[in-house]
């Protein structure tokens, strides 16, 4: 079985004003068929960097990447998104924008618009579906872009700190709501985020990457966790808490690295 994502020494570099900065070197990693990768390291180390090039926003400089056995060149269209940022249209009601890409897709509007209602529903938006971005919580912004990327029927979901900006238990909210979607129809993901509590709760595996520049990574752990998983049940068993100590471990030194780095590079 071909992997949904495969980097093969990937390195990025980019030109700026003082010189070229190498973000990512010769990275490898692959992320299986229906497997949750998580991918964690310190801040500023080249995680987005990464996403983007299984994106297929940005071309690495060396190094390629296969999905599903086949070389990426240009758009991903295998892959939906969600990031950080709110990237729902402000002018369009949130059932709107759930069929957006459906439409863009060239799908009739009736067809579009049962779906869409089918997932509100699905992401617990039932009866929202006439509101506009405004008119809705953060969570409920979060819920209407994850029906935005699913409705899409993506076979590789990329998500990059999609849960950041939500207080504690929000975030949690959205985080079993993610696993219960995810394992009623396994997608592949590839998860980055800050928080390594966050990446052992969702993951099949958490890779940690080291500080920039030319990040790699330097530890790929197995997260032997039982499914089904109440996010906020799991990180109080033992074997959470032994994994956590693990990752953590392993990641601290860089952690420092990386925020020392990222200070000199702002003095710089
Ligand atoms: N287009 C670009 N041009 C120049 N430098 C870039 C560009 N994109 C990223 N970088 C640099 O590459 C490095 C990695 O950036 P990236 O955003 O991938 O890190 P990150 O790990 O996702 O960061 P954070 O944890 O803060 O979100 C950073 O030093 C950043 O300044």
């Amino acid at each position: 079985m071909s992997a949904a994502v495969l980097f093969d020494k990937v390195t990025c570099t980019f030109a700026g004003k003082a010189g070229s900065y190498t973000a990512v070197k010769d990275v490898s990693l692959s992320i299986a068929e229906g497997e949750f990768v998580s991918v964690v390291g310190p801040t500023g180390c080249g995680k987005s960097t990464l996403l983007n090039v299984a994106a297929g926003l940005l071309k690495p400089s060396s190094g390629s990447v296969t999905t599903f056995g086949e070389p990426l060149a240009g758009v991903n269209r295998r892959a939906g998104y969600m990031f950080q940022s709110e990237a729902l249209m402000p002018w369009r009601s949130c059932l709107d924008n759930v069929t957006a890409g459906l439409e863009f897709r060239g799908e009739d509007k009736a067809t579009a618009r049962a779906k869409a209602e089918d997932w509100l529903g699905r992401v617990g938006l039932a009866g929202f579906g006439d509101r506009y971005p405004h008119q809705l919580s953060g969570g409920m912004r979060k819920r209407t872009s994850l029906a935005q990327m699913l409705i899409l029927d993506p076979k590789i979901l990329l998500m990059d700190e999609p849960f950041s900006a939500l207080d504690i238990q929000t975030r949690q909210l959205m985080e079993n709501e993610l696993l219960e979607l995810w394992s009623a129809n396994r997608k592949s993901v590839l998860f980055i985020t800050h928080d390594l509590e966050e990446a052992i709760s969702l993951s099949d595996r958490v890779v940690v990457l080291s500080a920039g520049p030319a990040t790699h990574p330097i530890g790929d752990f197995v997260i032997d966790l039982p499914r089904p998983r109440d996010v906020s049940e799991i990180r109080l068993s033992p074997r959470f808490i032994e994994l956590h100590d693990r990752i953590w471990h392993a990641m601290k030194d860089e952690v420092l690295k990386g925020y020392q780095q990222t200070k000199n590079r702002v003095i710089a």
